[in-house]
C-alpha cells in the first residue's frame, strides 16, 4: 500500500475529530506559552489566565466582577497590570497624559455593533478621522451653546420637582429613585421635547430597561474584539449588530430615535426654521468642508450616542449623590446650611438657581458634586488606546508601540498620592482647598481624557449642579428600611444603582431675606 493510501485508510470520522481537537489544543498551548513567556508584555505582572486569553476579562465582565477583580490586582501588583494578553491597565493617574495624548488611536475595543453598525464619534478609532468629525460636533456641544440651553433644563427640573411633590410627598409612597429627570433633560436638549418619563412616572417604552439589557453585549463585544471583528464577517453578524427591528436591548432606543428624526424631517418640510436649539437640529444643519450635509446614517449614530451616553450616566451620578448624602448625615447638614444661607443672602436665585451663581456661591455643594463624580464615575470602564511610536516606558519596563493600554476612572480616583490617604472615603472637604482641587481636577477621569474627552461634559455638569440642588432645596430624602440595600452594579462597563428606595418629605422652602 502506498503512503497516500495508508494515510487515506486512517481518515475515519473519529480520527478527523481527534485531529481537530488536537489542533485546537496545541494552538491553545502555543498561545499560552507564547503570551506568558515570550510576548513583549510578559515582563508586566498580571493574573495567569488574563495574560494568556481575553476570555478571562470577558468572563469577569459578564459576571459583573471585572471592576473589583482588577482593582484588587492593582493593589497586589502595583501601577501596571497586564489584564489581557495585549492590554495593560494603569492605575496611576499621573500617566493619563501619556496614555491619552492627542495622537493616540482607540483600539479595536471600540468595535461597532452593540450600538449599531455606523460609527459615531465614540467609536472612531483613528485620531485623524475623529478630529475631522469632532469639528462638526464641537459647536453644538460648546459651552456657549449649552449656556443657551439652560432655560430648557430649568423647565424640566421645575416639572420634575413638581411631579415629585404631587406623586410622592402627598402620598408618602416609597419609590426607587431613578433616572427619569436625566432622561427627560437629554431628550429636551437632544430633540427639543421630553421623553415624558417624569410626566408618566414610568420607564417610557422600556428605554431604560432596553439600555441596561444591551450593556452585557456592549461589554463582551469590546473585550473579545479581534474575535468579534472576525464574527462580524460571518453570517453570525446579524445576531451581534443591534438594529431597530430588535425587540429588546439597544434596538428599542434605535426605534425611538428613528421616530424622532422622522418627525423632525416631516416638521422641516413645512418650514425651514423651527426655532430649535437642540442637538438634532444642529447636526441636521451642519455642513462638511465641501458644503455637504452629514449623512443620515452618521446623524443617526450621533443621536443614538446622545441617548446612550447622556441620560443614564448623569442619572447615575445623581443617584450616587443621594446615596452618599443619605449615608453621610454631617455632610448633608453642612451642605444644606450653605445652600439655605446662600438663598437667604440673595446669592442664588430663590426660584431657580443659575449655573454661574451655583459655581460661584456654593463651594461646599460643588465639592459634594465633584466628590460624587470622583467616587462613583458612572462609566467605571476601560478606555483602551494604542501606545504610539516609539513605545512607552512604564516604571522601567517597556511597552512597545501597538500595545493596548488603559486607565479606569473608578480605580484611578482611588489613588492615594493624588486624592489623599482617605481616597476610599466620601469626603467633599478634599475639594475645598483650591490648590489641591486644581491638582485633583487635572487627574479626574470621569469624563475621559484628552482629545476624546466627553463632549457632553458641560451639559452633564449643568444638569448635576442644578437638578440635585433644586431637589435638596425642596425635599428631604429618607432611606427606606425593609427593602434591599442600594447597590452600585456595573454591567458591560457601565454602572448604575439598583434599589435606591427612598421616601421624600417637603422641606420648608427658604426665601431671600
Ligand atoms: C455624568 C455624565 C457623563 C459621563 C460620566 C460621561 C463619560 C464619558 C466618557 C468617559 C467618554 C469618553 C470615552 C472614551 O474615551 O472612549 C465620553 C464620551 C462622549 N460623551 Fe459623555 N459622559 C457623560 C454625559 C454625556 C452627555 C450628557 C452627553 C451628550 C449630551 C455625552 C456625550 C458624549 C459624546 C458625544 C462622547 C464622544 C466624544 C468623542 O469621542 O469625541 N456624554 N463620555
Amino acid at each position: 500500500m502506498g503512503l497516500g493510501e495508508q494515510v487515506l485508510s486512517q481518515l475515519t470520522l473519529a480520527n478527523v475529530v481527534l485531529g481537530c481537537v488536537a489542533y485546537v489544543a496545541l494552538k491553545f498551548i502555543y498561545q499560552i506559552v507564547y503570551y506568558r513567556f515570550f510576548h513583549p508584555l510578559s515582563v508586566f505582572p498580571g493574573p495567569f489566565w488574563g495574560s494568556v486569553t481575553r476570555l478571562w476579562i470577558a468572563w469577569h465582565n459578564l459576571n459583573e466582577t471585572e471592576l473589583p477583580t482588577v482593582y484588587d490586582l492593582t493593589k497586589k501588583y502595583g501601577p501596571v497590570v497586564r489584564v489581557t494578553p495585549t492590554l495593560l491597565l494603569v492605575s496611576d493617574p499621573t500617566k493619563l497624559p501619556e496614555i491619552y495624548h492627542r495622537n493616540a488611536d482607540k483600539t479595536g475595543h471600540y468595535i461597532t455593533g452593540s450600538f449599531g453598525e455606523t460609527e459615531s464619534l465614540f467609536n472612531m478609532r483613528s485620531h485623524k478621522t475623529h478630529a475631522a468629525f469632532r469639528k462638526h460636533a464641537a459647536g453644538p456641544y460648546s459651552f456657549s451653546s449649552v449656556k443657551r440651553m439652560e432655560p430648557l433644563l430649568d423647565v424640566r427640573i421645575r416639572d420634575w420637582c413638581n411631579k415629585l411633590g404631587e406623586k410622592y410627598v402627598s402620598t408618602g409612597e416609597v419609590f426607587d429613585f431613578s433616572w427619569y429627570m436625566a432622561y427627560d433633560i437629554i431628550s429636551e436638549v437632544g430633540f427639543g421635547a421630553p421623553f415624558g418619563f417624569v410626566e408618566k412616572g414610568e420607564d417610557v417604552g422600556g428605554l431604560i430597561q432596553g439600555f441596561h439589557d444591551g450593556l452585557p453585549a456592549f461589554g463582551l463585544l469590546a473585550r473579545l474584539h479581534p474575535f468579534t471583528s472576525w464574527i462580524k464577517t460571518t453570517f453570525l453578524k446579524k445576531y451581534l449588530v443591534a438594529k431597530p427591528e430588535d425587540d429588546s436591548g439597544i434596538g428599542v432606543l434605535m426605534r425611538f430615535r428613528d421616530g424622532l428624526i422622522e418627525q423632525r424631517l416631516k416638521d422641516l418640510e413645512s418650514t425651514n426654521d423651527l426655532g430649535r436649539i437642540d442637538l438634532l437640529q444642529t447636526f441636521l444643519e451642519a455642513r462638511t468642508e465641501d458644503g455637504q450635509p452629514l449623512t443620515m446614517d452618521y446623524i443617526k449614530a450621533e443621536i443614538l450616542l446622545v441617548l446612550l451616553a447622556g441620560a443614564d450616566t448623569t442619572g447615575t451620578v445623581f443617584q450616587a449623590m443621594i446615596y452618599y448624602l443619605l449615608t453621610h448625615q454631617g455632610v448633608y447638614e453642612r451642605m444644606m446650611e450653605e445652600v439655605d444661607a446662600a438663598v437667604r443672602n440673595g446669592l442664588i436665585n430663590e426660584e431657580m438657581p443659575q449655573y454661574a451663581e451655583i459655581q460661584e456661591n456654593l463651594p461646599f455643594f460643588v465639592a459634594c458634586v465633584r466628590e460624587t463624580l470622583r467616587m462613583c464615575p458612572p462609566a467605571p470602564n476601560i478606555f483602551p488606546r494604542y501606545v504610539s511610536e516609539p513605545g512607552l516606558n512604564l516604571y522601567g519596563k517597556f511597552a512597545p508601540a501597538g500595545t493596548e493600554i488603559t486607565g479606569n476612572p473608578w480605580i484611578m480616583h482611588r489613588d492615594q498620592e493624588i486624592f489623599g490617604k482617605d481616597a476610599e472615603e466620601f469626603n467633599p472637604d478634599r475639594w475645598m482647598n483650591a490648590e489641591r482641587a486644581k491638582i485633583m481636577n487635572k487627574y479626574l477621569f470621569t469624563f475621559g481624557y484628552g482629545a476624546r474627552v466627553c463632549l457632553g461634559r458641560d451639559i452633564a455638569m449643568m444638569e448635576l449642579f442644578k437638578g440635585p440642588l433644586q431637589f435638596f432645596r425642596h425635599y428631604k430624602p429618607h432611606p427606606v428600611h425593609g427593602k434591599p440595600e442600594a447597590k452600585f452594579v456595573v454591567k458591560g462597563g457601565v454602572g448604575y444603582w439598583r434599589d435606591m428606595w427612598v421616601t421624600i418629605e417637603k422641606r420648608p422652602l427658604v426665601k431671600a431675606a
